[in-house]
This record gives structure tokens, sequence and C-alpha cells, in this order.
């Protein structure tokens, strides 16, 4: 009797173990089905990763969400019996893109896009993270209480984690109280608008509102994103051909853009070195203009204000010549500009003067496209681009000589950097585990077998063309969110992200 219990005893070490390994083994994630993959503790491995300082052979061992260790060569197979390894041979192993300018339009206006939707089309195009834009959703992201209804609507429904920029609008921009609630909720920033935004309850702001913003922002270390166009106050008359898009473009001209940017600087000073707003950060969304507005933009950065800028991809991949009558799916604000602009856009990415790349993914309802119409003047202004932005900046990009370590720099350091995430952005040790693992040589034809995950793919500007840049897998906190073929984990994992 008694030596039955001692045996039992000696093997509780062995049970303990057993249930340890389980664990090691099998996360709690797999057990819910966040994964494609059933293990928590493996490596991921290719002859190509991009790690910060060099393109290396080799491995990233990947443990509880987070980079345990990046291996160089070969010697970590060594006892491969007891690791699980996912060997991607020559395919690209990247930090997870970071698109700091999305439009989810969850809740409220779920029928243009949607968390589940749009997080899924995050996933296939290799984006592991995500800032949701405070308008398009209804009601606005304005106040603690309409961040609670982002956060609540996010839960269980997002594949790759979502953050949440809060909107800076004439009704909360005087009252610190309500803008430090909103921060203190967890929005990462602001987002402003210096013309209409086509949202009745997202109003614009005069530079007075943006200053007192910056003033509670610098507070808080964390930016203030503008939509950086004035409308002047008396209109040209908008003749022309309405379904023409030299009548649109003619209708939004770049002086637009530097008219908000002159405006923009006058404040933008407090952010120097022992100015009022010191701590503050001010990041012009979605630059078209590369002439007199970049100008403008470099001026003051070599001054010392705090000021970065974000262009997409669009205006990198399309120009206004190109433009189809009547294809409203080109419309954007500010427009698609001339490919002379375009060309200068690129050398300015390239030479550090544009910061990053977001996609300003803003979709609509396809009827409010107006495709029988053509209208471009009456049209829903945005480009739905979600899904592909990481092949449209590369197969764009290979003509003007982009490395992988920019395409990092643009979709993964600088947006970290920008919405404060200190542990994503880049492959190192004690980051989060947020990988994409794609193909830069392999071609696609975005067409109708193509799997697209946004809500509404007929409205995307890139549906018809022929992409470089296959996306194999993605990881989020080493989850396996999405495998080639379309297929997603059957549990939606991601994280709310809130600034603390
Ligand atoms: N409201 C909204 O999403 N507007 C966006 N669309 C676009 O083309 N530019 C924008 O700022
Ligand atoms: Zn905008
Ligand atoms: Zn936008």
């Amino acid at each position: 009797m008694k030596s039955g219990k001692l045996r039992l005893l000696a093997l509780l070490p062995v049970l303990a173990s057993l249930i340890l390994l389980y664990f090691d083994i099998f996360p709690q994630s797999y057990r819910t089905r966040c994964s494609l993959i059933e293990y928590r503790h493996y490596w991921i491995a290719s002859k190509r990763i991009v790690t910060p300082s060099a393109i290396i052979s080799g491995a990233v061992e990947v443990k509880g969400g987070k980079i345990k260790s990046i291996v160089e060569g070969d010697d970590w197979r060594a006892n491969t019996w007891s690791k699980q390894v996912i060997d991607y041979g020559e395919a690209v192993i990247m930090p997870g893109l970071i698109d700091v300018h999305t439009h989810l339009d969850d809740p409220g206006r779920t029928e243009w896009e949607g968390f589940p939707s749009g997080t899924r089309a995050a996933a296939a195009g290799g984006i592991t993270t995500l800032i949701d834009m405070p308008l398009n959703n209804f009601p606005s992201t304005v106040s603690e209480e309409t961040l609670k209804l982002k956060t609540k609507a996010a839960q269980g429904r997002i594949f790759v984690d979502v953050g949440f920029w809060g909107g800076l609008v004439p009704e909360n921009a005087f009252n610190a109280t309500a803008l430090e609630r909103l921060l203190e909720a967890g929005a990462l920033g602001l987002k402003s608008f210096m013309c209409p935004s086509g949202i009745n309850d997202f109003p614009m702001t005069n530079s007075s509102h943006i200053k007192e913003g910056l003033s509670v922002l610098a507070k808080y270390k964390r930016p203030l994103l503008v939509h950086a166009e004035i409308q002047p106050e008396a209109e040209d008359d908008l003749a022309g051909n309405p379904r023409s898009y030299s009548t649109y473009l003619k209708s939004r001209p770049a002086s637009w853009e530097q008219a908000a940017i002159k405006e923009l600087l006058t404040v933008t000073k407090d952010t120097r070195a022992g100015g009022s707003s010191e701590g503050a950060h001010l990041h012009i969304v979605h630059l078209a203009d590369a002439r007199s507005s970049l100008q403008l933009i470099k001026e003051a950065k070599s001054s010392g204000d705090r000021i970065t800028v974000e262009t997409c991809p669009h205006y990198l991949a399309f120009s206004a010549e190109e433009i189809q009558d009547g294809d409203t799916r080109f419309k954007c604000a500010p427009p698609i500009r001339d490919a002379d602009n375009k060309e200068k856009l690129w050398a300015a990415l390239m030479d550090g003067d544009i910061d990053m790349l977001s996609s300003d993914h803003s979709p609509s309802a396809p009827q409010l496209k107006l495709f029988n119409e053509g209208n471009f003047l009456k049209a829903w202004g945005g480009i739905s681009s979600l899904q592909f932005v990481l092949p449209v900046t590369w197969s764009y990009g290979r003509k003007h000589g982009i490395s992988l370590h920019q395409l990092v720099s643009w979709w993964s350091e600088k947006p970290a950097k920008l919405a404060g995430q200190d542990l994503k952005g880049a492959i190192v040790t004690g980051n989060h585990a947020d990988i994409v693992v794609w193909e830069p040589e392999v071609e696609f034809e975005l067409d109708d077998n193509h799997p697209v995950f946004l809500k509404h793919p007929n409205i995307s500007a890139y549906m018809g063309s022929k992409l470089s840049g296959k996306v194999l897998a993605t990881f989020v906190s080493g989850n396996l969110v999405y495998q080639e073929g379309g297929k997603h984990a059957p549990v939606a994992c991601g994280v709310p992200i809130l600034a603390k």
C-alpha cells in the first residue's frame, strides 16, 4: 500500500513535465484556434530574413508570441528532432507591415468595410498591425465614450492587431479635459482635417484648433495626424466634363496642399526643442504634391520642427494621365497627380524626405462610387487597397531600385515609431512575432480567381492588374493567422492596441 503511494509520488514529476510539454507545444491560442499551426515554440527558417542590420540566412525562434532569438547559418538545425521548424526556403521573412492609416468603418458603416473583412484582408496582405482612423465609422471616434464603442466592436472580430487614432474636431479642440480623457482611454494620437472630411460628424479644424490639440498631445508625446488640404474661400467654377479625371484634378490643385502645409508650419514651430508644444509631433497624411508642399516640409524639418510625412501607394503607382473617363475607383483626396509628380514622389521617398507609407484604405459602399454615372465630382473619394499595398509598393518600386530594407523602413519601422509601438516593426529579439513571409519574385493577376477579402473588391483600383510579390504566411504574435491560398485562422485573436 505504502510503496504504491510512493511509486505514484515518484511519477508526479514525470506527469508534471508532460503537462508542461503539452502547454509548451499546444498553446492556449491553438486550443482556441487563433493559429493555423498548433505549436507555440517553433522556428521559421529562410535564406532571406530581413533583420535591421542585414539580410541573413537562418531562423527566427518564436516562443510565447515573441521573437526569442534570431539564429544565423545552419547550426540551429542540430537536434531538429526536438524542434518545430517551418522552412520557407528562399522566401523573404520580414516584419509584418504596420498600416497607420486605414478606415475600417466599424461600428456604424460596416456595409462599407468592417473589422472582420478589413483585418482578414490585412492579414492576407502581410499587414500585422493597423491603426484605424477615427472617421467613416459612426459615430466618429472623438471622445472616450466613442473610443469604447470602437474597442467593443473590435473584440473577437479582428485578425490582426488594431490601434485607434482619436479625432480632433472643433467640438473637443478647446476642451483639454475631453481630449485628455480620449488619450487616457488609449487613443494612440489624434487626427484632424483642414478641409471638409466628407463625414458630417467629423467637421474640419483650423490652425487654432490644431495648436490646442498639439499642446495637449505634447504631454502624452503622441502625434497629431493631419489631412492637409485647404479649400480657398472663393471657389473657381467647376467647369468641365465631370466624367473626365482632369476636371476633378483641376478642382483640387496642389495649391490646396500648399496652403494647408503653410498654415500648419505656423504651429509646428511650437514642437521644436524648448517650444510650447515640445514633445508633440505633427504627421502629414497622404502627401500627393511632390513639389512646393514637399519643399515646405523639408525646410520645416531642417529647422527642427517635429514633423513627418507619409504618402500612399496609389500616388506612387498611378498618374492622372492614365485614369479613364468615369473610372471613379481612382478618385481620392488629395487627387492622384501627373506622371512627373509621381516620379518626384518616388525620388523624395528614396531620399528619405517622405518618411513612410500608408494605405489610406478608404472604401465605401459600391453604389457611392457612382459607376454608372462616372461623375468624378460626386462619387465617394477613397481608394480601396488594404490587401495589396505590399505587392503594389514592391512592383512599382522595383523599377526605382528599392531594397527590402527600404520596404521595412517605410512599412514597419517608421510606422511603429509613429504609433508608439516599441515592440513592433522589426525582427529583433524580444519583439512581438509579427511577421510576413512572402515571395517578391512571384507574379500574380488580381483577377476573380485571386482570393480577395476586402468587403467590396470591385471598387479597388488595383483589380485587373498584374503584381509581383506573393504573401505566403502572416504571423501575428506568433499565431499563423494567414496562409497562402486564402486560408485564415478560424478564430480572430488580434488585439486592440490602447496607449498606456
Ligand atoms: N473620409 C475619408 O475617408 N476621406 C479620405 N478619402 C480620401 O480619398 N482621402 C481622404 O481623406
Ligand atoms: Zn485624408
Ligand atoms: Zn484617410
